[in-house]
């Protein structure tokens, strides 16, 4: 008799996985080394920015009460006693009526207290003559206007981007402590799949889960071990699912896990002892996503539907995964956009319809990406986020407002309500 699973929901099912996340260890990385990891650490303001008052402009610092009353009529002259270069200094403080030409990012020399832009002025022999008076701190950058020393700038927990780079090596960041990587094991099951160079035979497909979760991974900087694919042979299936545990800390397999005579996965789960989290979520695609849990392994099950199988990804091993690494904001961004079209199939689970987003003139547009069955793999493609839309309901219309999740950014939240 087959087995009838009861679905949860998709948030019971998120919360399921993220309850049974081992945190990974830390590591110290060279800086060029740590973008798409995650913060060990707090980034703190180890000194301020900028270091010391600086010049936002080429042109020349002067004390601004020598430009009092400077008009039109009435031109203010300077007299310039030197240059500063971004990276040199002043070698003497300004007197009444002196300037100093100055570069953009120059430290401001002693007694200056305004820059006046070298297109304000007009240059002669021994200086340059002013049409405007100048407030005392005009054009200057002040010491720590964009932080100040001691101030947590990022927590631990977020994901390194080029911006926070940025920031580290302002502080002398040489040296970042990061979460370590896990190693994802990457297994696709199935007797019909062929490899991507092989040409067609009758009955079979070509593998392309395998190459799309290796490429998802790929996207979130994680390394993997591949152990290619197998045929639906239980005990052969069961072997590499063992080794696999052995060598990596989470394994992603594809197929196999409904209840069809050749679906392995559960008959693996039991024969290895782990424990079953959930194998129905009311959701579709991948109503038949299994997550199992070994000791302080996560196992993946997505379903072999390539929409299915995407979509499982990016719904529960993305905010594991990132979870593993200590990242505090794991899931996906969530925004809201204007349903481009029509979307009129009935909706007893959540529905994540493959789309692509853009901007129009009325906002943020999400229209569905073409065939948007479980084992589409087109809209996978055109496709550049997942749009929920909630179950119980008969259908949606174009303009409605829904929900979107974007794809393909480090950047994330730290709780979804879907
Ligand atoms: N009696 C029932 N049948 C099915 C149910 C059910 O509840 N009762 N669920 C359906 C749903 S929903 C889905 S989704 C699929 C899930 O199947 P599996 O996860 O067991 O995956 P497979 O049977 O191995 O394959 C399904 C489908 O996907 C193709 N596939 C598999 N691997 C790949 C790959 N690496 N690359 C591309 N395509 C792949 C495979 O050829 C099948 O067409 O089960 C339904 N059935
Ligand atoms: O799991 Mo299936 O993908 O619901 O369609
Ligand atoms: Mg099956």
């Amino acid at each position: 008799m087959v087995e009838i699973r009861k679905p949860i929901q998709v948030a019971e099912a998120v919360e399921r996985v993220m309850k049974h996340v081992h945190k990974l260890q830390t590591e110290v990385l060279p800086l060029e080394d740590t973008y798409g990891r995650v913060l060990a650490e707090p980034i703190v303001a180890k000194h301020d920015v900028p270091p010391f008052d600086r010049s936002p402009y080429d042109g020349f610092a002067i004390r601004a009460e020598d430009s009092t009353g400077a008009s039109g009529d009435i031109r203010k002259a300077f007299r310039v006693i030197g240059e500063i270069g971004a990276g040199h200094v002043a070698d003497r403080p300004i007197e009444s009526g002196e300037s100093f030409r100055i570069m953009t990012g120059a430290l401001i020399p002693e007694q200056a207290d305004a820059v006046v832009m070298l297109e304000q002025t007009v240059e002669n022999d021994d200086g340059f003559t002013l049409r405007k008076s100048f407030e005392a701190g005009e054009n200057i950058s002040r010491q720590g206007e964009d932080a100040k020393q001691g101030e947590v700038l990022i927590e631990a927990g977020t994901v390194i981007h080029p911006g926070t780079i940025a920031l580290l090596a302002t502080f002398g960041y040489a040296e970042v402590r990061v979460a370590k990587r896990p190693i994802a094991g990457v297994l696709s099951t199935g007797t019909e799949l062929l490899d991507v160079a092989d040409e067609l035979e009758p009955g079979k497909i070509r593998n392309s889960n395998g190459p799309m979760i290796r490429a998802q991974l790929k996207r979130m900087g994680i390394t993997y071990t591949s152990y290619g694919m197998m045929e639906d042979d239980l005990d052969a299936c069961t072997e590499i699912v063992e080794k696999a545990l052995q060598e990596t800390d989470l394994l992603i397999t594809t197929g196999g896990v409904s209840v069809g005579d050749y679906d392995y996965l559960p008959v693996i789960y039991e024969r290895l002892g782990a424990e079953v989290l959930f194998n129905k979520v009311a959701m579709r695609p991948g109503s038949v996503t299994t997550v199992a849990v070994l000791g302080d392994k996560l196992l993946f099950g997505l379903s072999g539907n390539p929409s299915a199988c995407f979509t499982g990804f990016e719904l529960f091993a993305r905010p594991a995964i990132y979870s593993m690494m200590g990242c505090s904001a794991p899931y996906m961004p969530r925004i809201q956009a204007v349903l481009g079209e029509d979307f009129k199939k009935a909706n007893p689970f959540t529905r994540f319809v493959r789309a692509s987003w853009s901007m129009t003139n009325e906002g943020i547009v999400a229209t569905p990406a073409g065939f948007n069955k479980s084992s589409a793999v087109s809209s996978i493609a055109r496709g550049n986020c997942i749009i929920v839309l909630p179950s119980g309901t008969r259908g949606f219309e174009k303009g409605m407002v829904v929900d979107v999740l974007l794809l393909g950014t480090e950047q994330g939240v730290e709780r979804w309500e879907l």
